[in-house]
């Protein structure tokens, strides 16, 4: 007679070698990050007049260290190589990295910034690791399943402890709203006036797709203009925990678009089920 098999064992993000070596590339630069924190550093002023700092630029190095060994030859789209005008073909596979977004967060000591990592595939993000390593706080998504863990920067990766995520239902009445703590803008004010709204969260940095994900939040809406490294991994990582990111029009958000400068003219990002009008 047979064994019965055991039953299916949940499925862990370690199940994805790659989605395993992001993760551990955001843990590895969490650490140069916390170190810089902790050592005390000076802000600069970029040509786009926002703020970077060194961590932002180690951070960045060691990301793409792991990258080039975990996938040598995909291209890299990454934050700071793109200040300093460095000439990227995305291709139909490539890797977008912001080594730390929400530098005003990172600035102001709030820990509410994230190192975000996303693999593109036909302009879709497939895989996205949002680390915050201020709060030892690591999201992972890939198709079909959305994961969360608590890990200090430099910790393994391992199969232990990782929590299934998912986007909750959108309820019917009074909705809660995800808003940057940084970057206002008016027409966003406005779309969330239109609304029912039960609380508002305001949140710096990818970590506001990490609440939608985890079903905190309905929705995170913005108008103003983001880059394609500010929103892949979070957006893979909604995807991945059943909800949705779209243009403000309700058109699909792709990547790889550098003609467009990377730029992302504004998102919606909503949970599961129905999307209020
Ligand atoms: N006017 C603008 N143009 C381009 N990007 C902007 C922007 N305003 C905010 N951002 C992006 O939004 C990110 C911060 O998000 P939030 O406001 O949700 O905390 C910043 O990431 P960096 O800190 O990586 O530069 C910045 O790139
Ligand atoms: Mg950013």
């Amino acid at each position: 007679m047979t064994e019965p098999l055991p039953p299916p064992r949940a499925p862990l993000p370690t199940d994805s070698p790659l989605l395993a070596g992001l993760a551990a590339a955001a843990l590895d630069a969490g650490v140069a990050i916390r170190r810089i924190e902790a050592e005390g550093f000076t802000a600069e002023e970029k040509a786009d007049r926002s703020p970077v700092t060194k961590a932002d630029r180690e951070a960045e190095t060691i990301i793409c260290a792991h990258l080039a060994r975990l996938a040598p030859g995909v291209p890299v789209v990454a934050e700071e190589a793109m200040a300093a005008g460095a000439q990227v073909e995305p291709g139909a596979r490539f890797f977008l990295v912001d080594p730390l977004d929400g530098t005003r967060e990172f600035l102001s000591g709030n820990g509410e910034y994230t190192v975000n990592i996303a693999l593109v595939e036909d302009g879709r993000p497939v895989l996205g690791i949002v680390y915050a390593p201020a709060l030892a706080l690591l999201y992972a998504g890939r198709p079909g399943a959305a994961f969360r863990a608590i890990r200090a920067p430099g910790a393994p990766v391992d199969a232990q402890d990782w929590e299934p995520i998912g986007c909750r239902q959108v309820p019917q009445g009074p909705i809660c709203v995800a808003t940057s703590r940084s970057h206002g803008d008016p027409v966003t004010d406005a779309f969330v006036a239109r609304h029912e709204v039960a609380e508002m969260i305001p949140a710096g940095s990818a970590l506001k797709f990490g609440l939608l994900a985890e079903g905190k939040v309905d929705l995170y809406p913005r108008f103003g203009t983001v880059m394609e490294w500010d929103t892949a991994a979070g957006h893979a990582l909604v995807n991945a925990a059943g909800g949705r990111v779209t243009r403000p029009d309700g058109s699909a958000l792709t990547y790889g678009h550098k003609d467009a400068g990377f730029k992302v003219n504004g998102f919606l990002v909503w949970g599961a089920g129905r999307a209020p009008a």
